[in-house]
């Protein structure tokens, strides 16, 4: 049984300034409480732009795009800042963490931040250090590493302080952006199944963006973003 809706786009078109034409054209896009959805298709097509616009760092020219019922059009800039650290966790390419910080104050990020995440954290696990434990255990990252500067770790393990941070107080949704272009074959299998299992303990939606099918059978929904010509976000049959 599907759950709520978390995420919805309706009537939706975006366009970069000053480009030629549209970048993103999507007639009606919900995702449910709980799923686990994989986002595809060819570089350039509009992955990352899209991820902007549900996590409220684009907003669109026309239509709708929210959160939790929430319209994004509708908050100011420094609501939309809170709510999206209130709600979303975003796992980056690149992974952004603060690198002269230790693994345990990057994953403490977020609960700086937002007062939800930090009584999410807290009350989840006795205390916000306690949480970030217990997602840096999930993620499978040595605890001798956890004092540690950021830009001490390997890309792999940087990519898992990463993920933690995303998870801390269990937002409603993680979001990640070509998380595994940087790890080997096995790396990216192991840092999957951490992710996947770490979100259903979370119970986080999870959006996950990959040009690599070979990810694409571990979600049961698997969403292809053609070519902006064809400008249209269609449901793939599964790989
Ligand atoms: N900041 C920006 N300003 C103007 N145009 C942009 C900007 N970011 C992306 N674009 C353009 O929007 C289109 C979609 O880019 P986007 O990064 O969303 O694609 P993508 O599918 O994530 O690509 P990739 O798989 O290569 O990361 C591209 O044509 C890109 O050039």
């Amino acid at each position: 049984m599907p759950g709520a809706c978390v995420m919805e786009l309706a009537n939706l078109r975006f366009a970069w300034p000053r480009s030629q034409g549209d970048c993103l054209n999507i007639a009606a896009l919900r995702i449910a409480a709980g799923e686990r959805v994989f986002l595809h298709g060819p570089s350039g097509c509009g992955k990352s732009s899209l991820l902007s616009l549900m996590a409220g760092v684009l907003l669109p020219q026309e239509g709708h795009a929210s959160l939790l019922g929430q319209s994004w059009r509708d908050m100011r800039v420094a609501a939309r800042d809170r709510y999206r650290v209130d709600h979303v966790g975003y796992i980056f390419q690149q992974f952004n963490l603060l690198p002269y910080l230790s693994v345990m104050d990057n994953v403490l990020a977020p609960c700086r931040f937002s007062a939800l995440r930090r009584m999410a954290a807290a009350r989840q696990s006795g205390s916000i250090t306690c949480d970030a434990q217990t997602w840096l255990d999930a993620m499978g990252l040595e605890r001798a590493l956890w004092s540690r500067p950021a830009r001490d770790l390997s890309v792999g393990q940087q990519q898992r302080v990463a993920a933690a941070r995303a998870l801390i107080g269990r937002p409603a949704v993680v979001i990640a952006d070509e998380p595994t272009s940087a790890l080997d074959e096995d790396r990216r299998a192991a840092f999957l199944q951490w992710l996947l299992s770490a979100c259903d303990e979370a119970g986080s939606t999870l959006v996950f963006v990959s040009h690599d099918r070979r990810i694409a059978e571990h979600f049961p929904r698997q969403i292809l973003l053609p070519s902006i010509n064809e400008a249209v976000a269609a449901e793939a049959a599964p790989a």
